[in-house]
């Protein structure tokens, strides 16, 4: 098979408060079981986002753990209290750390306070531009199961200008895309530039790596992907000491043949 696979499907809504909604649609509602189940049914659901005041009673996280699924707390402007509590009863990790929920204030702390004290596991932007450097080191200091995500659009890799998003239209400048309001609208971001990203900011090329692909892989429970050993899958891309793209192998096979 010369291509990429979709491993699952990623829910980021509509569980999520109406008030953080970043550029998801207005369409955000409570949790109910038979609205879940018909989504469930429809796609291999591996990922739910969710607000915790939208899932009251704890309906969407028993489900997702009675079917494997990861269930992620994000676009909520929630107290740190709220967020603790799913977390301790089992949330596995955040979404897009920092972005489309309650910040940290030293008094406040927020859901991304909750998410720096006692998630496992949490997905990051590395495109430098939704989350400040330093911030991302403050979040591989709290998190260990830190990983990037690319929240990449059907912008990335396109020229400026205008693109659809949903309903409304985005703007892409170089490597943002906006909302007239200027509102961050999903990246434009690669996965083998999270990489270099994470390298520019100072961290090792093996823990740039990881932070790539074993943590993601470890976190879904797919032990024959994000590394490279006997058995596994060989999906791999081979970058050059200056970390420029040589080649990609697709099961063990170049795609330039
Ligand atoms: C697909 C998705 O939801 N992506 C979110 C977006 O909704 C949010 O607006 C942005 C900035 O969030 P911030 O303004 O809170 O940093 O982060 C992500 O791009």
């Amino acid at each position: 098979m010369n291509r990429a696979e979709i491993l699952g499907v990623h829910l980021e809504g509509p569980f999520i408060s109406p008030d953080m909604l970043g550029t998801q649609p207005p369409q955000a509602r409570k949790v109910d079981r038979a609205f879940l189940e018909e989504l469930l049914s429809m796609a291999p659901v591996r990922v739910i986002t969710f607000a915790p005041e939208a899932d009251e009673a704890d309906l969407l996280l028993n489900m997702a753990r009675e079917n494997g699924i990861r269930a992620q707390l994000g676009h909520s402007p929630c107290r740190y209290e709220v967020a603790e509590r799913v977390f301790r009863r089992g949330a596995s990790g955040a979404t897009h750390l920092f972005n489309a929920m309650s910040p940290l204030h030293h008094r406040a702390p927020g859901l991304a306070g909750a998410a720096l004290a006692h998630a496992r596991n949490a997905e990051i932007i590395p495109d430098l531009m939704h989350v400040h450097p330093g911030a991302i080191h403050v979040a591989l200091r709290a998190v260990p199961g830190l990983y990037a995500v690319t929240d990449a659009s059907r912008a990335t890799g396109a020229p400026d200008g205008t693109y659809p998003f949903g309903e409304v239209t985005a703007h892409k400048c170089g490597n943002g895309l906006r909302l007239p309001d200027g509102t961050l609208a999903g990246s434009c971001l690669t996965m083998l530039q999270a990489f270099r990203n994470f390298v520019e900011i100072g961290l090792e090329p093996a823990e740039a790596v990881r932070r790539c692909s074993t943590i993601a892989a470890d976190y879904l429970g797919l032990q024959d992907r994000g590394r490279i050993r006997k058995g596994a899958i060989a999906d791999l891309v081979v970058l050059s000491p200056e970390l420029t793209l040589k080649d990609v192998i697709l099961r063990g096979k170049s795609i330039n043949g």
